[in-house]
């Protein structure tokens, strides 16, 4: 391991503070060193009074962990969203001091964050903190590669800071934020449900069939939300916990503001690159799993040849092909799918692989891909339209891209299904489900319920 002297972190910040020439300019400083440990759950726990606006991410092979704390830097979009956030983050990268000596991703300077559904939809009071697209580059961010650890500290400095000040804060920081403590316990229970009334919700997805059928749109998602209320304010480490002792093979998340915490434990990648090797995924088209080996093995060759969810998948497919197309080389989409088994259901899978051409970046990759039919429906715009008239929910930020992206153009964006707004005492959870011409309206009804359970039962449930 290499010891990295404390004043070094001083001495750079007083480099980049003197480089600043008024007092409106700021630069931002990002110093990585390894560390011999620590726990990313630990830590995103012991950040708890000492900073806001916490962020947890592993993916779904637990190859990588990031825990964020606090805001060094913060990058939000209401229009253009895309293009906003790719010229704050150009302008911070080419502006900023970095010490890194190491190349792995998920460390150094990391932007961390998601976008909604669809900025076009209206947005109610229950999203409100959340906007369109927001990123923050954390204060302090713990990188598990691997088997190794990483801690960069990030710092906006002005003019007028101290550097040798500035430097001890931060010491001081990091180690309680490196002392290790107990999770808190759970305690909680679910007083009251709230969800829209299933009769109407499974008369929408009846009108949607009878879109398809018309002609007018091929595929619409719909999802549904369920309001919890607990005994409690529910604490974000002990769920997080259980995510991720219940759901393995899923991207575990969550995104905090202020009082409000987007958690998730989808297994659903958006797209992933590293070094210019681009992977995304298609899944779409579910079934329940079976209570024993050979029931599951039924239920899972029967997914795989069931045509009204080959359908539901082969939307996902096409799309993605089309939406990369142009933006790599080496595409390679294995023919049929195949079943993918998660603790509470199956999915119909089919892995990408490519590789990212020159002067792209995963932004432009989730720019292109948002919403892929398994979330919106095909074609793109009709669906949304379909989607914004019926839906009667503020999806927020359910149903995005959620996700990471490095300096070194290295990032991943999980869509953020199996999700919940936790909002104090309170919890809103979501569902949807790929309704195409021959789906039934309860049998989509019973498949949003399953989906719902991966939250519901790590909430008392
Ligand atoms: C919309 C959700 O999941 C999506 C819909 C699926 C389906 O309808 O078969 C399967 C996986 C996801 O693409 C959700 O979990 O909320
Ligand atoms: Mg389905």
């Amino acid at each position: 391991m290499i010891e990295i002297k404390e004043d070094q972190i001083a001495s750079l910040l007083k480099e980049a503070i003197e480089q600043l020439r008024t007092e409106d300019d700021r630069r931002l400083v990002s110093f990585t060193k390894k560390i011999a440990t620590a726990n990313p759950l630990q830590f995103f726990e012991a950040a708890k009074h000492i900073r806001e606006n916490r962020a947890f991410w592993t993916s779904s092979s637990q190859m990588l962990w990031l825990t964020g704390v606090g805001t060094a830097f913060e990058m939000g979009a209401d229009e253009s969203r895309f293009e906003v956030i790719e010229a704050a983050w150009n302008k911070i990268l080419n502006e900023a001091y970095i010490h890194n000596p190491y190349e792995v991703p998920g460390t150094g300077i990391v932007a961390i964050g998601g976008m909604s559904f669809d900025p076009e939809n209206t947005q109610t009071e229950l999203w409100k903190k959340f906007r369109p697209s927001q990123f923050r580059i954390p204060e302090f961010l713990l990188t598990k590669y691997d088997s190794s650890y990483y801690l960069t500290i990030n710092v906006c400095v002005r003019k007028n800071d101290h550097a040798k000040q500035l430097a001890e804060e931060l010491r001081l920081i990091e180690q309680k934020l490196l002392t290790e403590r107990a999770l808190p316990d759970h305690g909680l229970y679910i007083q009251d449900e709230n969800e829209m009334d299933s009769d109407k919700w499974m008369d929408i997805v009846r009108r949607a069939t009878e879109e398809i059928r018309k002609q007018n749109v091929e595929k619409i998602v719909l999802a549904r939300e369920l309001r919890l209320t607990f005994n409690r304010r529910a604490d974000i480490s002990p769920v997080l916990n259980n995510l991720l002792k219940t759901q393995p093979n899923s991207y575990i998340f969550a995104y905090e503001i202020g009082d409000d915490c987007f958690v998730g434990a989808t297994p659903e990648r958006l797209v992933k690159v590293e070094k210019n090797k681009l992977l995304s995924t298609c899944l779409a088209g579910t079934a329940p799993r079976g209570e024993t080996k050979e029931e599951d093995m039924k239920i899972s060759e029967a997914l795989l040849n069931d045509e009204k969810n080959r359908q539901e998948h082969d939307f996902v497919v096409q799309m993605i092909k089309r939406g990369i197309k142009d933006y790599c080389t080496q595409v390679a989409i294995p023919d049929e799918p195949i079943v993918r088994p998660f603790k509470n259901l199956q999915h119909l899978y089919t892995p990408v692989t490519a590789q990212l051409k020159d002067g792209y970046t995963i932004l432009d990759i989730v720019k292109q891909l948002h919403p892929t039919p398994a979330l919106g429906g095909s074609p793109k715009e009709e669906s949304l339209a379909f989607i914004r008239e019926h839906e009667l929910l503020d999806r927020g930020w359910y149903g995005a891209p959620i996700g990471w992206m490095d300096s070194s153009n290295n990032g991943e964006f999980a869509v953020a299904i199996r999700s919940a707004l936790i909002q104090k005492n309170q919890a809103s959870l979501f569902a949807g489900c790929g309704v195409v011409k021959d789906s039934d309206p309860q049998s989509e009804y019973e498949e949003t319920k399953i989906k719902l359970l991966p939250m519901l039962t790590v909430l008392g449930g």
